[in-house]
């Protein structure tokens, strides 16, 4: 996959925000810091997560937290005093994410770790080594995405979209489930999207083999977020383990990069998007907030509950998904 230069290089452009208070103030993301004052800006801006939870002693993995709203939901933890592990799939981009974290918040304990979500061999590495070298896991968010790309496949011959932000992060999850039940309260975040709306699960051809629409095909994968995190959390209850979905909202990042038209969109219209630090809030409110300690298996966007569509409530195409995700990724899960 094509790499892009990081956004704010490449438009050297400020985007308006919040003039007052903290919330403008850490929401300025580097070289997009002029001020305007502006209610639209407040409104493309959205719900904010308003916890001040501290999080010592806590370690949080964020995976594809080296751009965009992973780092800077990553960036937010580190803040409020997380072990944060940044897992991403290029070693360089995550060291100098991590770096700039350290430097910025003054905590030490951000470190960058190689994850590649499209290679099941990564997965199961990173998990090994994370298992091996940390003792606590309380917080597991699953950010990475990939949107728009040609038709690919993973190293396991899944089509990228499903491979990546589905079955990527099911496996990473089976994997250090365990560790998140042990050092319960603990919780899993699954970042979807409203695309989820428009996707569906196609049993007949989940790999895109007869027909595939790259747009389609991420509806369907964020539609797989929201059923995997609707059965997660009912296999869940009682383990003091949460699973919750969210939309982080149109967020100015480079998840478009594969599409010509959207890069170009995303560039003229940036001012009615979110900036990356605006889309991290209901991940950080998903992860954080104290009211949502026993909630579980539900969907935000804008740090409150959000409106699901039908078939991200059809608990038999959960349940199916979730047996065909086992057998694909050769897991026994009960
Ligand atoms: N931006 C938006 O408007 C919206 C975003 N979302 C969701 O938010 C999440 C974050 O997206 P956003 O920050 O916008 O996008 P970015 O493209 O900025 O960030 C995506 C991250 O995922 C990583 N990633 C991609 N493929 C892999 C892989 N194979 N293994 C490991 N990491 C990988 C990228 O790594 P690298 O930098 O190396 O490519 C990058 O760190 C995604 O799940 C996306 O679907 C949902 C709705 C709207
Ligand atoms: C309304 C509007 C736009 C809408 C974009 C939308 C709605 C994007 C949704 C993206 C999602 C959901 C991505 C990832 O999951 C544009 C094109 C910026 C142009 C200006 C007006």
């Amino acid at each position: 996959m094509g790499v892009v230069a990081p956004l704010d290089a490449r438009t050297g452009r400020g985007r308006a925000r919040e003039s007052a208070g903290d919330w403008g103030a850490r929401c300025r993301c580097p070289g997009r810091d002029r001020v305007v004052s502006s209610r639209f800006r407040r409104y493309v801006a959205g719900g904010r997560c308003k916890s001040t939870a501290r999080l010592e002693g806590k370690v949080v993995i964020i995976t594809g937290a080296n751009t965009g709203i992973g780092k800077e939901t990553a960036r937010d933890l580190a803040r409020r005093g997380a072990r944060v592990i940044i897992a991403c799939r290029d070693t360089a981009k995550a060291e100098a994410a991590a770096s700039e974290i350290r430097a910025e918040t003054g905590n030490q304990e951000v470190i960058a770790k190689k994850l590649d979500l499209a290679d099941t061999k990564s997965i199961r590495e990173f998990a090994e080594r994370f298992l091996a070298e940390e003792k606590e896991l309380h917080i597991l968010i699953n950010n990475a995405g990939v949107m728009l790309c040609p038709y690919s496949k993973t190293a396991d011959g899944f089509e990228m979209q499903l491979g990546v932000n589905h079955l990527g992060h099911f496996l990473l999850t089976f994997l250090l489930l365990e560790r998140l039940k042990q050092c319960a309260p603990a919780r899993i975040v699954n970042v979807s999207s409203l695309a989820h709306h428009g996707g569906r699960i196609r049993f007949h051809d989940l790999h895109g083999e007869k027909s595939y629409n790259r747009g389609l095909a991420y509806c369907h994968s964020k539609l797989a977020n929201v059923l995997f995190t609707r059965e997660l959390a009912r296999r869940l209850q009682g383990t003091k383990v949460t699973a919750n979905a969210l939309h982080p909202g149109s967020v100015y990042s480079d998840l478009v990069r594969h599409s010509t038209v959207m890069t170009w969109l995303w560039k003229i219209f940036s001012f009615f998007l979110k900036t990356p630090c605006e889309g991290a809030q209901t991940s950080i409110y998903c992860a954080v907030a104290e009211e949502l300690e026993s909630v579980t298996g539900q969907y935000f966007s804008d740090c409150q509950p959000a409106y699901v569509s039908p078939r991200g409530r059809d608990d038999e195409t959960a349940k199916k998904l979730w047996s065909v995700s086992c057998e694909l990724l050769g897991i026994q899960w009960d």
